[in-house]
Protein backbone atom coordinates (compact mmCIF):
# COMPACT_ATOMS: atom_id res chain seq x y z
CA UNK A 1 0.00 0.00 0.00
CA UNK A 2 1.31 3.41 -0.73
CA UNK A 3 -1.10 5.81 0.91
CA UNK A 4 -3.15 4.80 4.15
CA UNK A 5 -4.58 8.28 4.76
CA UNK A 6 -7.63 8.00 2.47
CA UNK A 7 -9.21 4.33 2.56
CA UNK A 8 -7.29 4.08 6.90
CA UNK A 9 -8.33 7.49 8.56
CA UNK A 10 -5.00 8.19 11.30
CA UNK A 11 -5.40 6.12 14.46
CA UNK A 12 -5.07 8.79 17.73
CA UNK A 13 -1.92 6.32 18.44
CA UNK A 14 1.52 8.79 18.85
CA UNK A 15 4.72 8.39 20.73
CA UNK A 16 3.15 11.92 21.87
CA UNK A 17 -0.36 11.14 23.04
CA UNK A 18 1.28 9.29 25.54
CA UNK A 19 1.48 12.28 27.59
CA UNK A 20 -1.67 13.47 27.22
CA UNK A 21 -4.51 13.39 29.85
CA UNK A 22 -7.41 10.69 28.35
CA UNK A 23 -10.82 10.33 28.78
CA UNK A 24 -12.96 12.40 31.02
CA UNK A 25 -10.97 11.48 34.36
CA UNK A 26 -7.68 11.83 32.09
CA UNK A 27 -6.53 8.44 33.11
CA UNK A 28 -3.93 6.37 31.40
CA UNK A 29 -4.58 4.00 28.53
CA UNK A 30 -5.68 0.72 29.47
CA UNK A 31 -3.31 -0.53 26.91
CA UNK A 32 -0.18 1.54 25.76
CA UNK A 33 2.28 0.06 23.02
CA UNK A 34 5.29 2.37 22.21
CA UNK A 35 7.47 1.59 19.62
CA UNK A 36 7.07 -2.16 19.92
CA UNK A 37 9.30 -3.98 17.52
CA UNK A 38 9.95 -8.28 17.56
CA UNK A 39 12.34 -9.61 15.22
CA UNK A 40 12.75 -13.39 15.83
CA UNK A 41 15.78 -14.89 14.80
CA UNK A 42 16.96 -18.73 14.28
CA UNK A 43 19.15 -20.60 12.10
CA UNK A 44 16.72 -19.70 8.72
CA UNK A 45 17.44 -15.91 9.58
CA UNK A 46 15.77 -13.15 11.09
CA UNK A 47 12.17 -11.92 10.83
CA UNK A 48 10.66 -8.53 11.59
CA UNK A 49 7.21 -9.78 12.76
CA UNK A 50 6.64 -6.39 14.22
CA UNK A 51 8.68 -2.86 12.96
CA UNK A 52 7.36 -0.32 15.55
CA UNK A 53 3.62 -0.41 16.48
CA UNK A 54 2.77 2.36 18.94
CA UNK A 55 -0.82 2.28 19.29
CA UNK A 56 -2.78 3.31 22.57
CA UNK A 57 -6.34 1.16 23.64
CA UNK A 58 -8.28 4.06 25.85
CA UNK A 59 -10.02 2.21 28.60
CA UNK A 60 -13.45 0.85 28.08
CA UNK A 61 -12.34 0.36 24.06
CA UNK A 62 -13.12 -2.87 22.10
CA UNK A 63 -10.74 -3.22 19.62
CA UNK A 64 -10.51 -5.44 16.51
CA UNK A 65 -6.79 -6.33 15.25
CA UNK A 66 -6.80 -7.61 11.53
CA UNK A 67 -4.26 -7.55 8.93
CA UNK A 68 -3.36 -10.16 6.58
CA UNK A 69 -1.59 -13.12 7.47
CA UNK A 70 2.21 -12.76 9.00
CA UNK A 71 1.28 -9.18 9.36
CA UNK A 72 2.00 -9.51 12.98
CA UNK A 73 -1.33 -9.40 14.94
CA UNK A 74 -0.35 -12.50 17.23
CA UNK A 75 3.11 -11.15 18.02
CA UNK A 76 1.21 -7.85 18.65
CA UNK A 77 -1.02 -9.46 21.64
CA UNK A 78 2.03 -12.07 22.47
CA UNK A 79 4.08 -8.76 23.23
CA UNK A 80 0.74 -6.63 24.52
CA UNK A 81 0.33 -9.72 27.31
CA UNK A 82 3.41 -10.11 28.28
CA UNK A 83 3.91 -13.55 27.07
CA UNK A 84 6.49 -12.57 25.04
CA UNK A 85 9.17 -9.67 25.08
CA UNK A 86 9.59 -7.24 22.72
CA UNK A 87 13.15 -6.99 21.15
CA UNK A 88 12.61 -3.22 21.39
CA UNK A 89 9.71 -0.76 22.82
CA UNK A 90 7.25 -0.47 25.75
CA UNK A 91 4.41 -2.05 26.55
CA UNK A 92 2.70 -0.02 29.56
CA UNK A 93 -0.42 -2.13 31.07
CA UNK A 94 -2.62 -0.06 33.21
CA UNK A 95 0.07 2.22 34.15
CA UNK A 96 2.62 -0.75 35.01
CA UNK A 97 5.34 -0.65 32.10
CA UNK A 98 5.90 -4.44 31.60
CA UNK A 99 9.81 -4.59 30.49
CA UNK A 100 10.74 -3.93 34.38
CA UNK A 101 8.87 -7.12 35.08
CA UNK A 102 10.13 -11.01 35.98
CA UNK A 103 8.61 -13.74 34.90
CA UNK A 104 7.22 -13.99 38.37
CA UNK A 105 5.86 -10.36 38.40
CA UNK A 106 4.57 -10.91 35.08
CA UNK A 107 2.38 -13.89 35.70
CA UNK A 108 0.83 -11.96 38.76
CA UNK A 109 -0.14 -8.95 36.58
CA UNK A 110 -1.32 -11.51 33.59
CA UNK A 111 -3.60 -13.08 36.16
CA UNK A 112 -4.73 -9.84 37.98
CA UNK A 113 -4.87 -7.93 35.18
CA UNK A 114 -5.59 -9.37 32.04
CA UNK A 115 -8.13 -11.74 30.91
CA UNK A 116 -7.84 -14.43 27.77
CA UNK A 117 -10.35 -15.61 25.50
CA UNK A 118 -8.72 -18.25 22.89
CA UNK A 119 -10.35 -20.35 19.83
CA UNK A 120 -9.93 -23.33 22.14
CA UNK A 121 -11.93 -22.70 24.95
CA UNK A 122 -9.22 -24.57 27.16
CA UNK A 123 -11.38 -25.09 29.92
CA UNK A 124 -10.41 -27.55 32.71
CA UNK A 125 -12.38 -30.35 32.23
CA UNK A 126 -12.74 -32.18 35.27
CA UNK A 127 -13.94 -28.98 37.18
CA UNK A 128 -17.49 -27.89 37.08
CA UNK A 129 -18.45 -24.32 35.32
CA UNK A 130 -18.62 -22.67 38.46
CA UNK A 131 -15.14 -24.26 39.68
CA UNK A 132 -13.49 -23.16 36.13
CA UNK A 133 -14.64 -19.64 36.25
CA UNK A 134 -14.24 -19.61 40.39
CA UNK A 135 -10.25 -20.70 39.58
CA UNK A 136 -8.31 -16.87 38.06
CA UNK A 137 -9.47 -15.67 41.85
CA UNK A 138 -8.73 -18.60 43.40
CA UNK A 139 -4.79 -18.48 41.84
CA UNK A 140 -4.70 -14.67 42.55
CA UNK A 141 -5.22 -16.48 46.24
CA UNK A 142 -8.81 -15.03 47.05
CA UNK A 143 -11.86 -17.29 47.79
CA UNK A 144 -14.51 -16.65 45.37
CA UNK A 145 -17.41 -15.25 46.38
CA UNK A 146 -20.94 -17.03 45.29
CA UNK A 147 -22.40 -14.18 43.96
CA UNK A 148 -19.34 -12.87 42.12
CA UNK A 149 -19.29 -16.09 40.49
CA UNK A 150 -22.51 -16.40 39.65
CA UNK A 151 -23.13 -12.89 38.37
CA UNK A 152 -20.45 -13.40 35.97
CA UNK A 153 -22.28 -16.53 34.96
CA UNK A 154 -25.42 -14.60 34.51
CA UNK A 155 -23.71 -11.96 32.76
CA UNK A 156 -23.00 -14.57 29.84
CA UNK A 157 -26.51 -16.23 29.66
CA UNK A 158 -25.70 -19.06 31.73
CA UNK A 159 -27.58 -19.77 34.84
CA UNK A 160 -27.99 -22.94 35.89
CA UNK A 161 -25.14 -24.54 34.22
CA UNK A 162 -22.87 -23.54 37.47
CA UNK A 163 -22.61 -27.19 38.03
CA UNK A 164 -21.91 -28.84 34.55
CA UNK A 165 -18.71 -29.87 33.47
CA UNK A 166 -17.47 -28.47 30.00
CA UNK A 167 -18.00 -31.69 27.77
CA UNK A 168 -21.83 -31.66 28.34
CA UNK A 169 -22.18 -28.07 27.11
CA UNK A 170 -21.98 -27.04 23.40
CA UNK A 171 -19.10 -25.05 21.93
CA UNK A 172 -20.71 -21.57 22.13
CA UNK A 173 -21.87 -22.30 25.98
CA UNK A 174 -17.90 -23.69 26.94
CA UNK A 175 -16.74 -20.11 25.00
CA UNK A 176 -19.38 -18.50 27.08
CA UNK A 177 -18.02 -20.23 30.26
CA UNK A 178 -14.72 -19.31 28.95
CA UNK A 179 -15.59 -15.43 28.73
CA UNK A 180 -16.96 -15.92 32.22
CA UNK A 181 -13.85 -16.73 33.41
CA UNK A 182 -11.68 -14.01 31.61
CA UNK A 183 -14.54 -11.46 33.33
CA UNK A 184 -14.45 -12.62 36.65
CA UNK A 185 -11.60 -11.03 38.30
CA UNK A 186 -12.67 -7.51 36.11
CA UNK A 187 -9.17 -7.69 34.10
CA UNK A 188 -7.64 -4.20 32.92
CA UNK A 189 -7.63 -5.55 29.55
CA UNK A 190 -9.28 -8.65 28.08
CA UNK A 191 -7.60 -10.45 25.26
CA UNK A 192 -9.39 -12.00 22.29
CA UNK A 193 -7.17 -14.72 19.75
CA UNK A 194 -10.27 -15.30 17.15
CA UNK A 195 -12.84 -15.93 20.02
CA UNK A 196 -14.98 -17.34 17.66
CA UNK A 197 -13.17 -19.25 15.14
CA UNK A 198 -14.48 -22.28 16.05
CA UNK A 199 -18.03 -21.61 16.19
CA UNK A 200 -20.88 -21.68 13.79
CA UNK A 201 -21.62 -17.89 12.92
CA UNK A 202 -25.05 -17.83 15.32
CA UNK A 203 -23.35 -18.71 17.93
CA UNK A 204 -20.42 -16.50 17.48
CA UNK A 205 -22.88 -13.61 17.10
CA UNK A 206 -23.83 -14.17 20.61
CA UNK A 207 -20.35 -14.55 21.91
CA UNK A 208 -19.38 -11.30 20.10
CA UNK A 209 -22.50 -9.75 21.13
CA UNK A 210 -21.34 -10.56 24.91
CA UNK A 211 -17.67 -9.06 24.26
CA UNK A 212 -19.43 -5.95 22.89
CA UNK A 213 -21.86 -5.71 26.04
CA UNK A 214 -18.74 -6.49 27.96
CA UNK A 215 -17.52 -3.05 27.09
CA UNK A 216 -20.78 -0.99 26.91
CA UNK A 217 -22.26 -2.26 30.32
CA UNK A 218 -19.01 -3.06 32.51
CA UNK A 219 -16.36 -0.23 30.42
CA UNK A 220 -14.05 -3.79 29.56
CA UNK A 221 -11.33 -3.05 27.30
CA UNK A 222 -10.81 -5.66 24.94
CA UNK A 223 -8.04 -5.93 22.58
CA UNK A 224 -9.66 -8.97 20.11
CA UNK A 225 -7.45 -10.54 17.18
CA UNK A 226 -9.68 -11.74 14.51
CA UNK A 227 -9.68 -12.74 10.87
CA UNK A 228 -13.09 -12.43 10.24
CA UNK A 229 -14.84 -8.55 9.16
CA UNK A 230 -18.06 -10.08 10.32
CA UNK A 231 -16.42 -10.13 14.37
CA UNK A 232 -14.46 -7.05 13.88
CA UNK A 233 -17.81 -4.72 12.97
CA UNK A 234 -18.67 -6.24 16.72
CA UNK A 235 -15.42 -3.62 17.89
CA UNK A 236 -15.90 0.34 17.90
CA UNK A 237 -12.29 0.43 15.64
CA UNK A 238 -10.38 -1.85 13.57
CA UNK A 239 -6.80 -1.45 13.76
CA UNK A 240 -5.47 -2.95 10.55
CA UNK A 241 -1.58 -4.23 10.41
CA UNK A 242 0.27 -4.77 7.96
CA UNK A 243 4.20 -5.95 7.53
CA UNK A 244 4.71 -5.32 10.85
CA UNK A 245 3.10 -1.86 10.71
CA UNK A 246 -0.06 -0.45 11.75
CA UNK A 247 -1.60 0.42 8.70
CA UNK A 248 -4.59 2.38 9.89
CA UNK A 249 -8.10 1.97 11.63
CA UNK A 250 -11.38 2.50 10.81
CA UNK A 251 -14.15 3.34 13.43
CA UNK A 252 -17.65 1.66 13.52
CA UNK A 253 -17.14 -0.25 10.16
CA UNK A 254 -19.42 -2.37 8.85
CA UNK A 255 -18.64 -5.99 7.56
CA UNK A 256 -18.38 -4.77 3.94
CA UNK A 257 -15.69 -1.49 4.85
CA UNK A 258 -13.38 -3.75 7.06
CA UNK A 259 -13.78 -6.72 4.09
CA UNK A 260 -12.52 -3.93 1.35
CA UNK A 261 -9.83 -2.56 3.77
CA UNK A 262 -8.01 -5.80 3.89
CA UNK A 263 -8.63 -6.52 0.24
CA UNK A 264 -6.79 -2.99 -0.19
CA UNK A 265 -4.27 -4.05 2.37
CA UNK A 266 -3.60 -8.14 0.82
CA UNK A 267 -3.58 -6.38 -2.66
N1 LIG B 1 8.44 -18.10 16.79
C1 LIG B 1 8.68 -17.57 15.58
N2 LIG B 1 9.88 -17.73 15.00
C2 LIG B 1 10.16 -17.19 13.79
N3 LIG B 1 9.28 -16.44 13.09
C3 LIG B 1 8.06 -16.26 13.62
C4 LIG B 1 7.70 -16.80 14.89
N4 LIG B 1 6.41 -16.45 15.16
C5 LIG B 1 6.00 -15.70 14.11
N5 LIG B 1 6.98 -15.59 13.19
C6 LIG B 1 6.93 -14.83 11.92
O1 LIG B 1 6.59 -13.48 12.25
C7 LIG B 1 5.69 -12.92 11.30
C8 LIG B 1 4.42 -12.48 12.02
O2 LIG B 1 3.76 -13.63 12.54
P1 LIG B 1 2.39 -13.56 13.32
O3 LIG B 1 2.06 -14.94 13.74
O4 LIG B 1 2.49 -12.51 14.38
O5 LIG B 1 1.40 -13.04 12.19
P2 LIG B 1 -0.19 -13.07 12.14
O6 LIG B 1 -0.62 -11.78 11.55
O7 LIG B 1 -0.75 -13.42 13.49
O8 LIG B 1 -0.42 -14.26 11.11
P3 LIG B 1 -1.70 -15.25 10.92
O9 LIG B 1 -2.85 -14.37 10.52
O10 LIG B 1 -1.26 -16.14 9.79
O11 LIG B 1 -1.93 -15.98 12.21
C9 LIG B 1 5.48 -14.01 10.26
O12 LIG B 1 6.37 -13.80 9.20
C10 LIG B 1 5.82 -15.29 11.00
O13 LIG B 1 6.29 -16.28 10.12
Amino acid sequence: MTSTASAFPTSPAHPSSAAQPYGPAGDAPALLLDGIAKTYRSKAGAVDALRGVTYHFARGSFTAVMGPSGSGKSTLLQCAAGLDRPTNGTVVLNGIPLHGLGEVALTKLRREQMGFVFQAYNLLPSLTVYDNVALPLRLMGRRPGRGEVEAVLTQVGLDGKAKRRPAELSGGQQQRVAIARALVTRPAVLFADEPTGALDSGTSRQVLGLLREATVRSGQTTVMVTHDPVAAAYAERVLFLSDGLVAGSLDRGTPQQIAAAMSELER
